[in-house]
C-alpha cells in the first residue's frame, strides 16, 4: 500500500468491489473524518485501454468533482507501483438501481423528475468541461448522506472539445447508445441516451430495449424502436413521454443535450408536482 495513504488515513473495512479493485471505508488521520478508498490494482490491467482509462480516471474525476454537486468529490490520489488510491466522499447509498428496484414498480413523476434534474446536472457540468462519462447507469449514480444524487465511476470517462469526437466500445449494454453499438464517431450525447434509458426504466420500470443477451440488447438498441406499451405508460404525462423521446432520439444531432433537458418543461415543472 501507498506510504502516503498509510500516513494520511487509516483504512476501514471492505464496502464494495469493482472489476479492478475495491472500496474501502477509511479515516483521516488529520480531520478523523470518515471517507472511501477506491484502490485500483494495476497489476489485474492487461488491456492497454483499460490501462489508459484507468490512469486517466483520478484526473477526470478531480475535473469533474470541482465545484459540482451531484459529482462524487474526491479528496486526494496516491499512486505505487502497484496501485492507485482515490479518495473520496464516503457515498452511504444505496444506489439508484437499488433504489428503483426496491420501489418494485414505476417511481412517481415528481420524484422521478427531482432525480433526473440532479442527474442531467452533474451531466450538463461535466459536458460544459469537456468530460463525457461514457458509463451512465443506475448503479452509477449513489445517494449521499443528505440524500443528495452523486454520479460516480469515471473509469471510463473521455475527455473531448474543440470538435474533437470519442470512438470505443464502452458502457453498459441496457444503457449504451446506439452510435457506441455501432462503432461509429460519437460525442457526449452518449451520455444524454443513457440518462434517457433511466429515465424509461423510472417511469415504466422495464427497460426502453431488452434482450435476453448481450447480442439482442445490442440488436434492440441499434434498432431503436421505442415504444411506450399502454398497460404500462397510460399513466404517464405526455410531457415526460416527449422528453424521453428528445433523449432517446436514434439522431444524435437532434438528441438533446444535457442543458435542453434541464430547459425541458417537464423538468423545470417538477414532473407535474403540484406547487406547494
Ligand atoms: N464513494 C463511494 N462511497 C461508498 N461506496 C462506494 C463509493 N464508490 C463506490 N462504492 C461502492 O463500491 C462498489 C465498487 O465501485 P467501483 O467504482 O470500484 O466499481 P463498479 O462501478 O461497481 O464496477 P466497475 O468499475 O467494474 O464498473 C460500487 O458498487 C459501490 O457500491
Amino acid at each position: 500500500m501507498s506510504e502516503g495513504l498509510k500516513r494520511d488515513y487509516e483504512i476501514g473495512e471492505e464496502i464494495g468491489r469493482g472489476r479492478f479493485g475495491a472500496v474501502f471505508r477509511c479515516y483521516s488521520a488529520e480531520s478523523g473524518e470518515t471517507l472511501a478508498v477506491k484502490t485500483i490494482d494495476k497489476t489485474r490491467l492487461t488491456d492497454p485501454t483499460d490501462r489508459q482509462l484507468v490512469e486517466r480516471e483520478a484526473k477526470i474525476t478531480l475535473l469533474a468533482a470541482a465545484g459540482n454537486p451531484h459529482v462524487v468529490q474526491i479528496h486526494a490520489v496516491y499512486e505505487d507501483d502497484s496501485s492507485i488510491h482515490l479518495v473520496l466522499d464516503l457515498l452511504p447509498g444505496p444506489d439508484l438501481f437499488d433504489h428503483i428496484s426496491g420501489r418494485g414498480g414505476p417511481i412517481p413523476e415528481p420524484e422521478a423528475a427531482a432525480l433526473m434534474a440532479q442527474l442531467m446536472d452533474a451531466l450538463a457540468t461535466c459536458h460544459q468541461r469537456g468530460i463525457a462519462h461514457r458509463d451512465v447507469k443506475p448503479d452509477n449514480v449513489m445517494f449521499d448522506s443528505r440524500g443528495r444524487l452523486q454520479l460516480v465511476d469515471f473509469g471510463s470517462a473521455e475527455c473531448f472539445g474543440d470538435g474533437r469526437t470519442m470512438r470505443g466500445m464502452v458502457g453498459t449494454p441496457y444503457y449504451v447508445a446506439p452510435e457506441v453499438v455501432e462503432g461509429r464517431e460519437y460525442g457526449e450525447k452518449v451520455d444524454v441516451w443513457s440518462a434517457g434509458v433511466i429515465l424509461y426504466l423510472m417511469l415504466g420500470g422495464i427497460p426502453p430495449f431488452y434482450g435476453e443477451t448481450a447480442v439482442e440488447i445490442f440488436e434492440a438498441v441499434v434498432r431503436g424502436n421505442l415504444r411506450f406499451p399502454s398497460r404500462i405508460f397510460s399513466s404517464v404525462s405526455p410531457a415526460a413521454k416527449d422528453l424521453i423521446r428528445r433523449m432517446l432520439c436514434r439522431d444524435a444531432s437532434r438528441r438533446f443535450s444535457a442543458d435542453q433537458v434541464l430547459r425541458h418543461p417537464w423538468i423545470v415543472g417538477g414532473g407535474g408536482a403540484l406547487p406547494t
